[in-house]
């Protein structure tokens, strides 16, 4: 993501924002974004006034606010892959702006397979995390599964950049 594309945007919605701890965060960095956040309705319950942030209340499977921009953090791990292909389809519609300006974002685990003696402590809390999901009948994927349910939701391209320790930032492509 450079500089150039955060300054082309102009609306992002934080999917399961809760709070809007994450898009009071965006809003103060780049005030010419109309940030806005969904999530349901108790979630929302509570949720502090905060300057040049809209909250949405409603579900995220039925109706997904337009925006340049779809943020997901932390979210698409609560479901199994035929839930969260549905997810991805309410936001790859709610995208208003084709073209490089336009996609989702994601922030999640992708599951790194590579043994590299680094890599073998981030990869043990990835799959530690994948383990406390499960309660919630969800999961945490690797690249592969991560490319099957973008395809499978209709999304023609994604690129993942590994950083926030072992979360990685996947931008989605319509
Ligand atoms: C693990 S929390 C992540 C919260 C926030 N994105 C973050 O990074 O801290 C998942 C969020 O998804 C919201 N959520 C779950 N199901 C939802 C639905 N059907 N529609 C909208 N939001 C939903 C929850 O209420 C919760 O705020």
């Amino acid at each position: 993501i450079t500089a150039t594309s955060l300054r082309a945007w102009t609306s992002l919605v934080d999917t399961g924002g809760a709070h809007g701890a994450t898009a009071e965060a965006i809003a103060k960095a780049l005030p010419h974004i109309n940030c806005t956040v969904l999530d349901l309705p108790h979630a929302i319950a509570g949720a502090p006034a905060i300057s040049n942030v809209q909250f949405v209340a409603g579900d995220l499977f039925e109706y997904v606010p337009p925006a340049d921009v779809v943020l997901l953090k932390w979210v698409l791990c609560l479901w199994q892959d035929e839930d969260a292909v549905k997810v991805l389809r309410r936001c790859k519609e709610a995208i208003i702006s084709r073209g490089a300006k336009g996609k989702v974002i994601i922030v999640e685990v992708v599951i790194d397979s590579s043994m590299s003696r680094d890599g073998v402590l981030l990869r043990e809390t990835q799959v530690l995390f994948d383990v406390q999901m499960m309660h919630v009948d969800g999961g945490e994927r690797d690249e592969k599964q991560w490319r099957e349910i973008f395809l499978e939701a209709g999304f023609s391209d994604y690129k993942i950049t590994p950083m926030l320790g072992f979360r990685s930032i996947i931008e989605v492509y319509p």
